[in-house]
């Protein structure tokens, strides 16, 4: 089971805490001067994906106590009771197994006395057949036509991973299946989506763990329309819906053929679902064999966050230098930054992953937290973002560590193009750890020749403070099994911070509220008269709404 320990009670926090204000003065170019060793010291490797994380502001002392706090918090019996199928996600009495899905070495793994993996295996062979159906055309529309264009309608967790995935591993796509995401319920989408395609040949996976969620029904409903609006028959539907869910009854209600639903487990969580059906486009778009490879490479990192050493262990590192940072620099965000246009819905991904899972201020005992728990995520890919927000990066008053990940070898070697990224990825890492003195600048300046008036002027708007944290992880290219990799050591770094904060990570209770109150407002909306049920604000906003629609 999961402790019930407040970090700030364990003695790793207490000596932590003295050991801050020992190096929140400490600049990390005098880290690199006083040991040569430093970048074999402080990175890691792990099958082609190299992290560095000597760029941040720690030393061996630093590193010994966050283990020392990872060991107090009880972090091993944690990752064992997530791996054992206990129900770490007590509040809704469910265990946490997205590792039982991409469990390759098939070694049994235990929900309440059964193994799952023969269930697990059961509909991954569903995957398989059905997505060899659909690449090879045996799988055809009404009219007896191939698919060429998948429709994925979900939203949240059974949006963002396969849109994700299906994005970075675009080299890998067939050719000839299209794959398109539709999720908000802003009309737009869906339309926008649908411009284009033909209802013949288009397949619509409804992607939706509940079968309830309103703006999934709302599109799903919508592409049902606008397909028989061409077919007619409702009959002619199971040839061009299935389902992805864990609700069968509402799936067969909605008109989809029970045969063609792909089930999955409450076990697993919404943002850690593409590695179940959920998973279900991205094996129809890349083909299994590279949707295999995606689950083997999650796997190999599971395996390593469950058995290495904690000096050794990526995730668990990454989780203590985000703890360092939130918990004792006070930082209140971190970018995820990858040179790698592939990866451009990385961050986006990684941002429901985290936040949804770590933005909790209510402690394992029901008790608010006195310490700050999950940080903001956010990001872009580089180079974009250097010349968009990388200004606050550098010479802002906030402190925001950052990922930088970039791939050694790029799918598109077109002439000098990935030197040149590949040469502001390392600039900028750099350049955020060294910055520039007001000493250098000066030099700089006077060296293109202008008058000391002049420099005097300009010059302190042209230092860098410097020292400003950040990982690098360079891995060789970005396959599917290098993707996998990297999505299971971010999700194992979220699942660390959540121990060690004393927080429940598989519940959302967050986004509930809004549902409730879209329900109510819904209503009021399709009514014509005005409301007074609101705060003033939100009367005024209606009413104005309500009166503009009128006019
Ligand atoms: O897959 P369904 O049930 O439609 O949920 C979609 C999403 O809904 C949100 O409210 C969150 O709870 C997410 O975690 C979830 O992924």
């Amino acid at each position: 089971m999961l402790n019930n320990i407040n970090p700030l009670q364990t003695q790793a926090w207490q000596k932590l805490q003295a050991h801050y204000e020992k190096m929140h003065g400490v600049h990390m170019k005098e880290l690199f001067a006083q040991d040569p060793m430093r970048f074999e010291a402080f990175s890691l490797e792990f099958n082609h994906i190299l992290v560095d994380y000597s760029k941040n502001i720690l030393t061996d002392e630093t590193r010994e106590l966050l283990l020392q706090l990872a060991e107090e918090t009880q972090v091993k019996a944690a990752i064992e009771s997530m791996f054992n199928g206990e129900k770490i996600n007590r509040r809704e009495d469910r265990a946490v197994l997205h590792v039982a899905l991409r469990n390759r070495s098939n070694a049994p793994m235990m929900v309440d006395g059964h193994d799952v993996m023969p269930e697990v295996n059961a509909v991954l062979d569903q995957v398989e057949a059905f997505s060899k159906e659909l690449i090879s055309g045996t799988w055809k529309g009404y009219t007896g036509k191939a698919i060429t264009d998948i429709v994925n309608i979900g939203i949240g967790g059974s949006d963002l991973g396969p849109y994700m995935v299906t994005e970075a591993l675009k080299p890998y796509q067939k050719p000839h299946i299209r794959v398109h995401f539709v999720s908000n319920v802003d009309g737009t989408h869906i339309a926008e989506t649908l411009k284009g395609l033909n209802a013949e040949t288009t397949l619509f996976m409804v992607a939706s763990k509940t079968f309830t969620t309103q703006e999934t029904m709302t599109n799903a409903e919508s592409a049902r329309d606008w397909f028989l609006a061409q077919a007619k028959e409702r009959e002619h539907i199971k040839k061009h819906f299935v389902a992805i869910s864990t609700n069968e009854k509402a799936v067969v209600a909605f008109g989809i053929d029970a045969k063609n639903m792909f089930k999955f487990w409450d076990w697993v969580g919404g943002r850690y679902s593409l590695w179940s059906s959920i998973g279900l486009s991205i094996a129809c778009s890349i083909g299994f064999e590279n949707y295999a490879k995606l689950l083997e490479g999650a796997h190999d990192m599971d395996v390593h966050f469950r058995t290495a050493d904690f000096k050794e262990n990526i995730p668990l590192l990454l989780a203590l230098i985000g703890i360092w940072y939130g918990n004792f620099f006070g930082a209140q965000s971190e970018a995820i930054l990858p040179y790698d246009q592939y990866l451009h819905r990385f961050p986006a991904y990684f941002q429901q992953g985290n936040m949804e899972s770590n933005g909790k201020e209510v402690d394992r005992n029901g008790q608010e937290v006195n310490y700050q728990t999950g940080p903001i995520i956010w990001g872009e890919p580089g180079t974009n973002g250097q010349h968009a927000f990388y200004q606050l990066i550098h010479q802002g008053t906030k402190m925001i560590p950052c990922d930088f990940l970039a791939p050694a070898i790029s799918h598109n070697p077109l002439s000098d193009h990935h030197p040149k990224l590949l040469a502001n990825f390392f600039a900028q890492t750099e350049a955020l750890m060294n910055g520039k003195t007001l000493e250098e600048v000066k030099t700089e300046l006077s060296a293109q020749g202008m008058s000391a008036e002049a420099i005097a002027e300009l010059a302190p708007y042209k230092v860098f403070k410097g020292n400003k944290p950040t990982n690098s992880i360079l891995y060789k290219k970005l396959d599917p099994y290098t993707l996998g990799a990297l999505i299971a050591m971010y999700e194992h770094k979220i699942f660390v911070q959540g121990v060690i904060w004393n927080i429940f990570s598989f519940d959302q209770w967050g986004v509930e509220l809004g549902k409730v109150l879209a329900q109510r407002v819904l209503k009021e909306l399709h009514d014509e008269a005005p409301v007074s049920t609101h705060d003033a604000s939100t009367n005024g906003l209606i009413n104005a709404y309500k009166k503009m629609r009128k006019a």
